[in-house]
């Protein structure tokens, strides 16, 4: 893993779903192990913009896309693209946790299961270690076998996101972790976030200003489906070019 320079570059990059453009032309780089902010009023198109990183958009009915995005410099919409590498490679995280109705275990370990992982040793470590990097290890190491549905939200939401460390990204796109948590599972989250960067390319979509700016250190402001600007979190907050990134992050409007 590189730990400079790009690790995903958009370009140019239009969305339609059905026929109506969500995504106007979008290029924009996401720096390799940093964090990026996506910010913008409702219905801008942020969780659109993260769901083409990883060709979730294609699940939906109806959907075109103009424009590339580039993976370490390689597209990803490729006729020959290996679409469930792709999203191995490049894992998701949505707003609501959504565990399966499995034991802790289970969950973490689903996705080596499916790639034909049959070694306990293995799948073992690969759960431990997945746990403690989604910080719930400690919380859960007594009670691997019960059910997942039995976890707080927060911890539920460290769980799916151990679930998707577990297949070892390279970027992970998080769709608002924490907006449906309480303050201290947040906080916990925007820790985690802080920790994950050092192994991982992270893209959030948060509707929280004070938490872009806890967290992120670049950020991308949206609205009406075009990127306005984006840059280096402190500058976009502090010196934005432009008026309406200014009166969003101000509360004025959005
Ligand atoms: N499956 C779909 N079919 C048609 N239009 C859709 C679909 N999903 C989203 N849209 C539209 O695309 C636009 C962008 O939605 P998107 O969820 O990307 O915005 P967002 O900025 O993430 O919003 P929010 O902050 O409210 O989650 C919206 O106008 C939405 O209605």
């Amino acid at each position: 893993m590189t730990t400079s320079g790009t690790k995903i570059k958009i370009n140019n990059l239009s969305l339609w779903l059905q026929n109506q453009a969500i995504i106007k032309a979008v290029t924009m780089a996401i720096p390799t192990q940093q964090v990026t902010a996506l910010i913008g009023p409702s219905g801008c198109g942020k969780s659109s913009l993260l769901r083409c990183m990883n060709r979730m958009n294609e699940l939906l009915t109806d959907s075109r896309i103009e424009g590339d995005i580039l993976l370490d410099d390689k597209t990803v919409y490729g006729k020959k693209i290996d679409v469930s590498r792709l999203r191995c490679r490049v894992g998701m995280v949505f707003q609501k946790p959504n565990p399966f109705p499995k034991s802790i275990y289970e969950n973490v370990a689903f996705g080596l299961r499916l790639q034909g992982e049959k070694n306990r040793r293995v799948l073992d470590d690969r759960v431990e270690t997945s746990l403690k990097q989604a910080a719930l290890w400690g919380e859960v190491k007594h009670r691997l076998h019960d059910s997942a549905l039995n976890l707080s939200s927060g911890q539920q939401q460290r769980l799916v996101i151990a679930r998707a460390i577990a297949l070892q990204p390279e970027v992970l796109l998080l769709d608002e972790p924490a907006s449906a948590l309480d303050p201290i599972s947040t906080l916990k989250i925007e820790e985690l976030i802080y920790e994950l960067k050092s192994n991982y390319t992270i893209v959030i979509v948060t509707h929280n200003m004070q938490q872009a700016a806890r967290v992120s250190d670049y950020t991308a402001f949206m609205n009406a489906g075009e990127l306005i600007e984006w840059g280096e979190t402190h500058t976009i907050f502090t010196q934005p070019l432009h008026q309406q990134t200014e009166d969003y992050i101000t509360g004025r409007f959005g």
